[in-house]
């Protein structure tokens, strides 16, 4: 057979013209975990069990989430740190009295102790759109799934939260910061009720410099003083003790400031508190998966949720939520 002179060569990716490097999604060896990275560098790594954020790293590699040392990322138990999903109870259940819907469950529900399904990504072009900046700069959203139908779901809810419901829990990572999001379907034909929180455990570098803004004059119940209401009087607020607030804030960023900077931003969208949470040392020493045990000095949980009240969801409605967390250098 006779070679053509000018036979056209096969394109290349790498030569196609005005394609933009992509974001890498993979999956770990034991299909255990999602990782997303951007071309710029920044990730995130989400485990299946309870779609737990666990890493979300920064271009320089930097960890902007705590993970105990000892947190069990087997499934055997939700995991300490990362962001945890709180659905539909938030807390230790209530009584039946109280709530009989929820009263059987476990504390801070199933969403974080059942396995999702990974239902896919979507890069920087179909999210953003040509022209809009971002597809410079690069996003990836991984999304997923837990239903009453599926597979993973913790026995717990089949047996103590009988409805028929579809969670999509998205993790969008974009250069500077990341969002999460739920969208909770009622597909029963009777109404149910439903907190949920999204439990993320910030990585700071000293808590004794930390202060937190954003919740000035806002009523909180004070966990660890009887449940009391009370009002943040500080424009400031600082950690020196085991904290456990359930703030309901007036819109606008809660933000945590480290040594006089702005480290953190996080922003909510139809989330109307915000869970302030340290442990402190003697909570922690308590805590068998919480490690080191002064970890309590590097971590600081801001979480955005819909827990003071039950968001009650009719027959195919949704209730949707999210936050973004942004990293300011
Ligand atoms: O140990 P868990 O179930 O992960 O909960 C940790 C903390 O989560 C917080 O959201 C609650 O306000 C605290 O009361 C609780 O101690």
């Amino acid at each position: 057979m006779v070679e053509r002179a000018n036979k056209p060569k096969p394109p290349t990716l790498a030569a196609t013209p005005g394609l933009p490097p992509q974001p890498t999604v993979t999956f770990s060896d034991d299909n255990s975990r999602v990782t997303a990275v951007l071309p710029t560098g920044e990730s995130v790594e989400v485990l299946l069990y309870g779609a737990t954020v666990i890493s979300w790293k920064d271009a320089a590699g930097d960890e902007k989430l705590w993970v105990s040392e000892a947190a069990r990322l087997d499934g055997s138990k939700p995991v300490r740190g990362g962001i945890p999903l709180v659905f539909p109870v938030f807390g230790p259940p209530p009584s039946q009295a109280e709530h009989p819907q929820t009263a059987g469950l476990s504390q801070h529900g199933f969403a974080r102790s059942s396995r999702w399904e990974f239902l896919g990504k979507s890069t920087s072009e179909s999210l953003m759109g040509p022209g809009k900046g971002a597809t410079d700069h690069g996003a990836v959203k991984l999304d997923f799934g837990l239903s009453s139908g599926s597979e993973g779901l913790d026995p717990q809810a089949r047996a103590h939260w009988p409805f028929k419901f579809n969670l999509i829990y998205s993790v969008l990572l974009s250069r500077e910061s990341l969002t999460t999001s739920i969208v909770a379907t009622n597909d029963d034909d009777k109404p149910w009720d439903c907190h949920v929180l999204m439990h993320t455990y910030l990585r700071v570098k000293d808590i004794n410099k930390v202060e937190i803004t954003g919740l000035d004059k806002a009523s909180y119940i004070d966990k660890v003083d009887g449940a009391k209401t009370k009002t943040e009087e500080s424009g400031k607020l600082t950690i020196t003790g085991e904290t456990d607030r359930v703030y309901s804030p007036v819109d606008g960023p809660v933000c945590v400031v480290e040594n006089g900077e702005t480290t953190y931003s996080v922003t909510r969208d139809n989330l109307s508190n915000v869970v302030v949470w340290n442990p402190w040392a003697d909570k922690a020493a308590g805590m068998g998966d919480f490690a080191p045990k002064d970890g309590y000095k590097n971590m600081l949980c801001i979480e955005p949720g819909s827990v003071s009240t039950w968001q009650s969801v009719e027959a195919g409605d949704a209730f949707e939520g999210a936050q973004t967390i942004t990293i300011h250098q």
